[in-house]
Parts: structure tokens; C-alpha cells; sequence
């Protein structure tokens, strides 16, 4: 969950020199900024630092990063005419080869301390930014799609999906030990929009990566999914071949242990909490180990990190879960 984000001084002066994509695609830069969390944290895991959007411009669309407005398309895809614009025969094996770099770098630069994650953006989210041209409150371009022009949204989506595909199986091949994918506009969808739309090519991905990893004889790695807040489809999300299913902080972890089935489940606090006093925050934390009780659970916060957090109650956070967990083990390992 943008372990690096915007909140740490380090990352900050980092991009006062560089332009967010030139970082993306200078492996020592991404490396760098992917370890700064993990010297000043006790964590778990680390995600290789790059945005889902370096598929969109691997497709042959230009994508800048404004100061104050974030990720914008400045000739974003407006009719299926289009769509001819997409380069759908790209290798990513060396258009995105810079990403594989900074995986392989950060990979020796862990030196197996912790794990590292990769990434991709899911096919819906990934063609709502290529369509809204950026962040939007509706989505009501990229939704006007699904009902006017249902049959090129497939095949937007379509091409998405393989290149994403590919995309993840050379992550793996790169040094990758978990993939997380991410619908973070599931949440603008709603039941059947999203089992036409998302479900199927988010279970075509978890499918022809495990397929792809096994024919080139590779150990498969965990999947993660991450389809933000489509509540709806908890069990849905669960069955369709991925590992772990992320949660946003919009359920409750009762509701989600219900309805999923066999899965580990990741979330979900509401970042905000990091506005809470340290102390308020162990609590916060105590009572989501309690509700999603410590296995099958990776800790984690609901959604990403905001620039003005502070670093120490992101610490408190981290090593809020740690202590808890190891209590709350202990007390169980004590009763049985
Ligand atoms: C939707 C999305 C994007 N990118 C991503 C998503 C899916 C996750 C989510 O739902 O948040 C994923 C992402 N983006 C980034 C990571 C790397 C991991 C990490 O930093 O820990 C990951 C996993 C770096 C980043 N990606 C971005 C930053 C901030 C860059 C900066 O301004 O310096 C980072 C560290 C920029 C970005 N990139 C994107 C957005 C919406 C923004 C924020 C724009 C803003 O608010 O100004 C697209």
C-alpha cells in the first residue's frame, strides 16, 4: 500500500530532483526509493516502486505526472476509433524492461531480508485512467463505455489483460516474490457492471500468469487482489484463484471472513487512522488483529498513504501490529 508515498522527507527530496516517471524508469532511483521504507521500518514485505500507468504508456499512450493534480493523459482515448492508437503488439520484455531491472536490483539489494512485491493495475482501472484521462470523481466516461459501446470495452479491456499478463509473469521471472493486483476503481462500479467487466479478466489474470509461470517451469508466487471497494463481491473474489484478496477500510472484518472462503484477507484500517495519537492508533490496530483474528490476516491499512502523514505514526502503526500479533499468538498458543 504506497509504502513510499509522499509522506517521507527522503522520498521528497528525491523527487524534487527527478520527474516521477524518469524515477519509474531509472532502475538505481526505483531501487532506492523502494528500500527507504524498509531501513526506517520494521516491516514486512517491500513493493518495488512504479505506478500501474507504465502499461498505458508501454501501449503507446503519453502519461505525465502533474504537481498538484496527479496522473494525467494529455490525448486520452475517447472513442473506440481510438483504440488504434494502442501499440497491442508491444514486447514488454523491452519496453518495460526498466521495471524488470529495478526488480532484479532491489531483489540483491534486500539481500532476502523481506520479500518483494510486484505489481500491475487491473484492466477496468487501467482503461479508466486511458479514458478519463486522469483521476475522476465518476467515472463517467470510462462507464459510459460498458453501456454504450459494451462490445469495445471488451476489447479494451481484452488487450489489456495480455499485456498485463505478460507483464506480471516477467515480474516473477525478474525476481518478484508476490504479485498485487489493482482495481482501485472497482469502487465505481456495481454488482453486474462489475461481473461482466473486472471479475473476468481479473481471474483471466490470476489464471494465465499461474499458467504461464508453470509452463516456463517457475515456482508460482502468491497473487494478491485488490478490487477497492467492491464489497459486493467478496465471495466472488475469493474463488477465483488468487491467494489474497486486499480490502479497503469500507468493511467490516467479520463481514469479509464471512463471505470469503479459504482465502488470507489483507487491510484493512482507514489510512486517516495514521491522524490518530500513536496510542490511538495501537488501539485502532489491537481491535482489527481481534476482528480478523492474527492467521490468515496480512496487517495492513485499507488504501494507500497520504503526503502529510507522519512517519512516526506510521511507525506506530507497524510496530503496533508486530506487538499485538505476538501477543494475541501467544495467548492462543497458551489455551490450546
Ligand atoms: C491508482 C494507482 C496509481 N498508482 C498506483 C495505483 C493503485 C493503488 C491505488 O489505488 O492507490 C499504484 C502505485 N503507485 C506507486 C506504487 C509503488 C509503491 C510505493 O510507492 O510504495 C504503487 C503500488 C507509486 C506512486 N504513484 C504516485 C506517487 C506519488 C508521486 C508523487 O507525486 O511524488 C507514488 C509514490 C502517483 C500516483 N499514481 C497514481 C495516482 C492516483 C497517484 C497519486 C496522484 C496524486 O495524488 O498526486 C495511479
Amino acid at each position: 500500500m504506497r509504502q513510499a508515498g509522499r509522506y517521507l522527507p527522503e522520498f521528497k527530496a528525491m523527487r524534487a530532483e527527478h520527474d516521477f516517471f524518469k524515477v519509474c524508469q531509472t532502475p538505481e532511483l526505483a531501487c532506492e526509493i523502494t528500500l527507504q521504507p524498509i531501513r526506517r521500518f520494521e516491516l514486512d514485505a517491500a513493493i518495488i516502486f512504479s505506478d500501474i500507468l507504465v502499461i498505458p504508456q508501454a501501449l503507446g499512450l503519453e502519461v505525465i505526472m502533474v504537481p498538484g493534480k496527479g496522473p494525467t493523459f494529455p490525448d486520452p482515448i475517447n472513442t473506440p476509433e481510438d483504440l488504434k492508437r494502442l501499440n497491442e503488439s508491444v514486447d514488454v520484455s523491452t519496453s518495460l524492461k526498466y521495471v524488470f531491472d529495478a526488480i532484479t536490483l532491489t531483489r540483491h539489494k534486500l539481500e532476502g531480508k523481506v520479500p518483494l512485491i510486484g505489481f500491475a493495475g487491473a484492466p477496468w482501472t487501467l482503461m479508466g485512467y486511458c479514458i478519463e484521462g486522469g483521476g475522476s470523481p465518476t467515472h463517467a466516461k470510462s462507464k459510459r463505455w460498458l453501456y454504450a459501446h459494451p462490445e469495445e470495452s471488451h476489447r479494451f479491456l481484452s488487450i489489456l489483460t495480455r499485456v498485463i499478463i505478460d507483464y506480471l509473469i516477467q515480474q516473477v521471472l525478474a525476481g518478484a516474490q508476490l504479485l498485487q493486483v489493482f482495481d482501485s476503481n472497482a469502487e465505481r462500479l456495481g454488482y453486474d457492471t462489475f461481473m461482466t467487466f473486472a471479475l473476468p479478466y481479473l481471474q483471466q489474470i490470476a489464471s494465465g500468469v499461474k499458467e504461464g509461470l508453470k509452463q516456463k517451469g517457475v515456482q508460482l508466487v502468491p497473487m494478491i487482489v485488490f478490487a477497492k471497494g467492491a464489497n459486493y463481491a467478496l465471495k466472488e473474489l475469493s474463488e477465483i484463484g488468487y491467494d489474497v484478496v486486499q480490502l479497503s477500510w469500507t468493511v467490516r472484518p467479520e463481514q469479509a471472513r464471512h463471505e470469503t472462503t479459504d482465502v488470507t484477507l489483507q487491510g484493512n484500517l482507514d489510512p486517516c487512522a495514521m491522524y490518530a495519537s500513536p496510542d490511538r492508533i495501537g488501539e485502532l490496530v489491537l481491535q482489527m488483529l481481534k476482528e480478523f483474528g492474527t492467521q490468515k490476516l496480512i496487517a495492513n491499512l485499507g488504501h494507500g498513504v497520504y503526503p502529510d502523514f507522519n512517519p512516526d505514526h506510521v511507525k506506530a502503526f507497524i510496530d503496533a501490529v508486530h506487538h499485538h500479533s505476538e501477543q494475541l499468538n501467544s495467548l492462543s498458543e497458551d489455551n490450546s
